[in-house]
C-alpha cells in the first residue's frame, strides 16, 4: 500500500517510522511519502490561507496551493492509476473499524490533513469529480488540525496489512471485528504472575478449559459492553453471539 501525505507540518508523521508501522514501511509492505504543502506556494511568505468569505472566526486554507500539491501527487501515478482521497474534518463520516478494513483494501490512500478552519470546500468538489474522496472524522471533538487524525487512521488501516501483525495475533479478534465479536468491547486479560498485590486472576482461565473460556470471555466482553457502550448492544446480532461457542 502506497500513502501520501500533504501536510504543513510533515514532522508531525515521525511517529510513523516508530513500531508496527515503523516495521511495515521497512518490510515495504507500506510505503509513506510526506509532503510539504507549501512547497506548492509561490509568495515570499509562503501563504497557505486567507480570511473566510462571508466572516467568521479563524482562517480557511487557499484552493489554489492545495489544488497544485494535490495535482502533483496524483501524477506520481504509480501501478495504481488514482489514490482514494482521505479527508479528516470534525464534520465527517465517522472512522470506524469497518472504515479501517475498507480502506487496508484499497492500494493507494492520499491524505490532505489541514489547518486553520479547514480547506476551501472547492478542493474536495474538485477532485470529488475525479476520484473517491471521503470526508472522515475520528472522534466527536474538535483537533486544532487534521495530522493527529492522520495518524489515527494510518495506525488502524497499517495493523490491518497482511504481515503487519504477527501470526499470533488474529485481528479477527478485535472489538468491532465482524463476526461475533463484532459491537463488543474487549474484555479483561490478564498475565503472569497468578497473584499480584493479593488479586488473583480468574479461575477460569487457568482451568485450560476453552470451552469454558470462551463463553467466560464472551460474558465479559457483554457486560463491559452493557456497562460502557449500551447503545452497542442494540445492535448485537444474538445469534452470532453463540457462533464459536456451543448453543446456550
Ligand atoms: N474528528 C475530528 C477531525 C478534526 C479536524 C480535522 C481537520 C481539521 C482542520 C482544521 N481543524 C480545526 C477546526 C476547528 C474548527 C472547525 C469548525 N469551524 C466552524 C466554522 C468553520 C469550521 C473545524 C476545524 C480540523 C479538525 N477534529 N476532530
Amino acid at each position: 500500500m502506497r500513502v501520501d501525505i500533504i501536510s504543513i507540518f510533515p514532522e508531525y508523521f515521525a511517529p510513523l517510522d516508530v513500531s508496527l508501522v515503523g516495521k511495515a514501511r521497512e518490510r515495504g509492505i507500506l510505503e509513506i511519502r510526506l509532503h510539504q504543502l507549501r512547497d506548492w506556494t509561490h509568495d515570499v511568505h509562503k501563504t497557505v490561507d486567507d480570511t473566510p468569505y462571508g466572516g467568521g472566526p479563524g482562517m480557511v486554507m487557499k484552493p489554489e496551493i492545495w489544488g497544485e500539491a494535490i495535482d502533483a501527487v496524483i501524477a506520481q501515478a504509480g501501478p495504481a492509476a488514482s489514490p482514494r482521497m482521505i479527508v479528516p474534518t470534525p464534520s465527517g463520516r465517522p472512522f470506524t473499524q469497518e472504515t479501517a478494513i475498507e480502506y487496508a483494501e484499497e492500494p493507494w490512500l492520499l491524505f490532505t490533513p489541514a489547518r486553520y478552519e479547514g480547506i476551501d470546500s472547492r478542493v474536495a468538489a474538485e477532485y470529488g469529480s475525479r476520484l473517491r474522496v471521503d470526508e472522515v472524522s475520528v472522534g466527536d471533538y474538535v483537533l486544532a488540525g487534521g495530522e493527529a487524525a492522520v495518524l489515527v487512521i494510518v495506525e488502524a488501516v497499517g495493523r490491518l496489512l497482511p504481515g503487519v501483525l504477527g501470526n499470533a495475533r488474529s485481528v479477527a479478534d478485535d472489538s468491532f471485528a465482524p463476526g461475533s465479536m463484532a459491537n463488543l468491547l474487549e474484555g479483561p486479560v490478564y498475565t503472569k504472575p497468578p497473584t499480584w498485590r493479593g488479586r488473583e486472576v480468574p479461575e477460569i482461565l487457568l482451568s485450560g478449559h476453552h470451552g469454558k473460556i470462551a463463553r467466560w470471555r464472551r460474558d465479559q466482553a457483554l457486560r463491559r459492553t452493557l456497562e460502557k457502550r449500551p447503545e452497542l448492544v442494540a445492535r448485537l446480532d444474538p445469534a452470532g453471539l453463540d457462533k464459536d461457542d456451543r448453543k446456550i
